[in-house]
């Protein structure tokens, strides 16, 4: 069933307690003041993991997410997380394929299925991110760009797990720029995406599939991109910093 997310990447910020100054934040702000049925995710850095999970135990409204794991449940891969790990402390969601993992460390679309198909065999909700850089839109090939992203690395799965995946689309020429996609921009890109997994899983599939506008998304963008019919939710990097600014990106969801 399609639902309203809010995640925040923490990316690599935060001290452990400054990540348990923000996560007690959020939890009060959240609690007191957001009546409606979104669903808030915490991504920490996965140090943090295990301490936000305390802090969130017992708390449907707010969950909990991990950046990145890997596409291997175990083994001799020095500085990894696993998706098996993940799970046994309980770790509902995970972020695959950040432009910025894409980036530096050169995960491809072909890697990030083997993640994919990792984290939902350890029963793990992957919010899956794509986007196209400035010159692939002003090349005019974003749309193949996304499209091929979503093709390379989800449309492997069965209907059954593909039912499992929330998408994140984030234009990397928006994230941490202060260059927000206009509404239309993000309109478009979310309807095409829709579009494309109407054309694999059927339509059903498609109107029930979570899908999160991410790249400087703030509390005074968050309203009018949220209006947005095909847009869900948004995948919110610097903002989800400031316990006041995110949780009032939520207030915008609800
Ligand atoms: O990358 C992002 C979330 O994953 C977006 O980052 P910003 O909100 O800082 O642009």
């Amino acid at each position: 069933m399609r639902k309203k997310i809010v995640a925040g990447n923490w990316k690599m910020n935060k001290t452990l307690d400054e990540a348990k100054a923000l996560v007690s934040e959020v939890i009060n702000m959240v609690n007191d003041e957001v009546t409606g049925d979104v669903q808030v995710v915490l991504c920490p850095p996965a140090v943090y993991l295990t301490t936000v999970r305390q802090y969130l135990s017992g708390n449907g409204r707010v969950s909990l997410g991990a950046q990145n794991c890997h596409e291997k449940p175990s083994g001799a891969y020095t500085g990894e997380v696993s998706a098996p790990m993940l799970q046994s402390i309980g770790v509902p969601y995970v972020i695959l394929g950040h432009s910025e993992r894409r980036q530096y460390f050169h995960e491809t679309n072909a890697q990030l299925a083997e993640k994919i198909n990792q984290a939902l065999a350890n029963g793990l909700t992957p919010i899956f991110c794509c986007g196209e850089s400035l010159e692939q839109r002003e090349a005019g090939i974003h749309q193949d760009f996304v499209r091929q992203q979503l093709t390379e690395s989800l449309f492997h799965l069965s209907p059954e797990q593909f039912a499992h995946i929330v998408i994140a689309y984030e234009p990397i020429w928006a994230i941490g720029t202060g260059l927000t996609a206009s509404t239309a921009q993000a309109q478009e890109m979310h309807e095409l995406l829709r579009r494309h997994i109407a054309e694999k899983y059927g339509e059903e599939a498609a109107q029930n599939t979570s899908i999160l506008y991410g790249g400087s998304c703030n509390e005074k963008n968050a309203p009018e991109l949220f209006a947005c019919p095909d847009v869900d939710g948004g995948l919110i990097g610097g903002a989800s910093l400031k316990s006041r600014e995110f949780t009032n990106i939520v207030k915008a969801r609800q």
